[in-house]
């Protein structure tokens, strides 16, 4: 995509600094191994929806410090050398990364990528990394959330006017897309990416015109195959569907149908039952009612518990900015770095039990009952252990509480880390929005209903293998903290 700027300098401050740090110190083509992961899934939800991939893959390929990135690094205060600035002029991603496919349901604490490659590499493209996956991770989710409210529902995406910026709303658009939002508003989205960009009109089209009727008519007669009427400027249920019915009536007169009527305040349960009996009594069953205002899923979950005869919900600020929880708190950890030649694993020791990171170099595999089909439990390996792989048996045990432990032994193991850059080569067929889509629905039907609920449910298992647990434990026991 041609359009994508060179984001190279999209970066904190400090991993420069760290680079440069390595570079007069003679370690910067050390190898490394880092991972990037949640600790805490959003919204209370049982599950994230993994996205950001693509946006991170072209990121990767277009990752160089021309001419001006080189200029403008040269007249920082840190005084760089005039070598480290020949050494990023020189600078091309020769590393590897495996990643989750985009769809994929994912749970905390498991990492969603992993980096490999030299330190100076693996460090330039955290920040960026986590920039992409955190929020598109974090609007695909709450995506999902809403959608799973109604699945049979049409969802529309309208959040761009509300968007923290013009990034946000068509990356989160396209990231609903994959979560399964039907269309959105959004035009540039819709041409980007191929996902079906839609539209109805505002208010402002019937402020503009000497009657409503003239307004409703007049945009029919543009726009015969579209024509969804915004029926609350003056009063929806004296005016507004009135109306949206004699235009409707004119349309048939022509051979033509219309699609729909949207509300967009009020009452929306009392005001879509109400224009719904009024439709139908005019022979309009097939009109279509489109709710929008503010919607999020738990005023759509409460507006169907009331028989709203709401079709289609068009969801803008509560999905695009995530307003009930505005940040993932993915982070990228050093898991191994090179020492004399030999990967050695690494810890990040915390004070809070939770934060304490697990070292070393690890591959996530989702354990699948051979007799249901459905996923037991996400278990982490270190990525040279092979008896998952072999299908051997495998004790599935808590990491916080180890006595809670069993043995399975008829499963399925899908590995979820998928080559996606090895070498600085991409090997990753990046597959299109409809089959991430796919995807995605697939994924929920792999998981028991109780994991899927949005209210408190049940907590999925992420798992450490024995040697992964044990090394983890042996660390922590050995940490100097002198
Ligand atoms: N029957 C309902 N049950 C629960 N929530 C509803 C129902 N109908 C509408 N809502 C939601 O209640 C909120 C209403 O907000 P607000 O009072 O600002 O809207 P309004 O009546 O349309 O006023 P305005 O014209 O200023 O937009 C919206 O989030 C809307 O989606
Ligand atoms: O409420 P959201 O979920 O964010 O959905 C998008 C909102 O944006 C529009 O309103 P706006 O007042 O901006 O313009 P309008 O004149 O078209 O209603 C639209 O009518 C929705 O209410
Ligand atoms: O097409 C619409 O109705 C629309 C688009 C963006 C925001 N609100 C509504």
């Amino acid at each position: 995509m041609s359009s994508i700027p060179n984001l190279t300098l999209h970066t904190d401050k400090y991993q420069i600094n760290m680079m440069y740090a390595h570079w007069k110190n003679g370690s910067h083509r050390q190898k490394a191994v880092f991972e990037a992961f949640f600790r805490k899934l959003p919204f209370g939800n049982g599950y994230a929806v993994f996205a950001g991939l693509q946006r991170l893959i072209d990121y990767v390929h277009r990752l160089k410090f021309d001419e001006p990135a080189l200029r403008y690094l040269s007249e920082q205060e840190e005084n760089y050398d005039e070598g480290f600035l020949e050494e990023l002029k020189a600078f091309r991603f020769g590393g590897s990364i495996y990643a989750m496919e985009e769809g994929t349901l994912v749970f905390a604490n498991e990492p969603l990528v992993r980096v490999e490659g030299t330190i100076f590499e693996t460090q330039l493209i955290e920040t960026a990394l986590l920039n992409f996956i955190n929020y598109q991770t974090l609007i695909a989710t709450k995506a999902s959330r809403i959608k799973n409210v109604s699945p049979d529902d049409t969802f529309l995406e309208f959040g761009t006017r509300r968007a923290q910026e013009a990034d946000a709303a068509v990356w989160g658009a396209r990231a609903s897309y994959i979560a399964g939002f039907d269309a959105t508003s959004n035009v540039l989205a819709g041409m980007m990416f191929g996902i079906p960009s839609k539209g109805t009109h505002a208010h402002s089209w019937v402020q503009g015109h000497a009657t409503e009727q003239e307004a409703f008519d007049t945009f029919a007669e543009a726009l015969p195959n579209q024509v969804t009427l915004l029926v609350d400027t003056y009063h929806t249920l004296k005016s507004g569907v009135p109306h949206a019915i004699q235009t409707a009536k004119k349309m048939e007169e022509q051979g033509k149908r219309m699609q729909a009527i949207r509300l967009d305040s009020g009452d929306l349960a009392y005001l879509s039952i109400k224009a719904r009996k009024m439709l139908d009594e005019a022979g309009l069953e097939y009109v279509k009612i489109v709710a929008s205002n503010d919607l999020d899923e738990n005023t759509i979950l409460n507006l169907k518990a009331q028989g709203a005869r709401i079709d289609t919900w068009g969801v803008g600020t509560q999905l695009i900015t995530a307003a009930d929880q505005p940040s993932l708190g993915g982070v990228y950890k050093l898991v191994a770095i090179e020492e004399n030649g030999v990967m050695v694993p690494k810890i990040k020791i915390s004070g809070n039990p939770e934060k304490v990171s697990t070292p070393g170099w690890k591959d996530v595999y989702r354990i699948i009952g051979s007799d249901t089909g459905k996923a037991i439990a996400d278990y982490i390996v270190l990525h040279d252990e092979t008896d998952v792989q072999e299908g051997r048996k495998i004790k599935l045990f808590d990491p916080v509480h180890p006595y809670i432990y069993k043995y399975v032994d008829e499963y399925k193991a899908v590995k979820l880390l998928k080559p996606v850059f090895e070498d600085g080569k991409q090997v990753y067929e990046v597959p299109s929005l409809e089959e991430m889509r796919a995807h995605h629905r697939k994924q929920l039907d792999q998981f028991w209903p109780e994991y899927l609920r949005k209210l408190n449910p049940e907590k999925y298992a992420v798992d450490l293998s024995t040697k992964t647990w044990e090394m983890k434990m042996k660390m922590i026991e050995n940490f100097n903290f002198g």
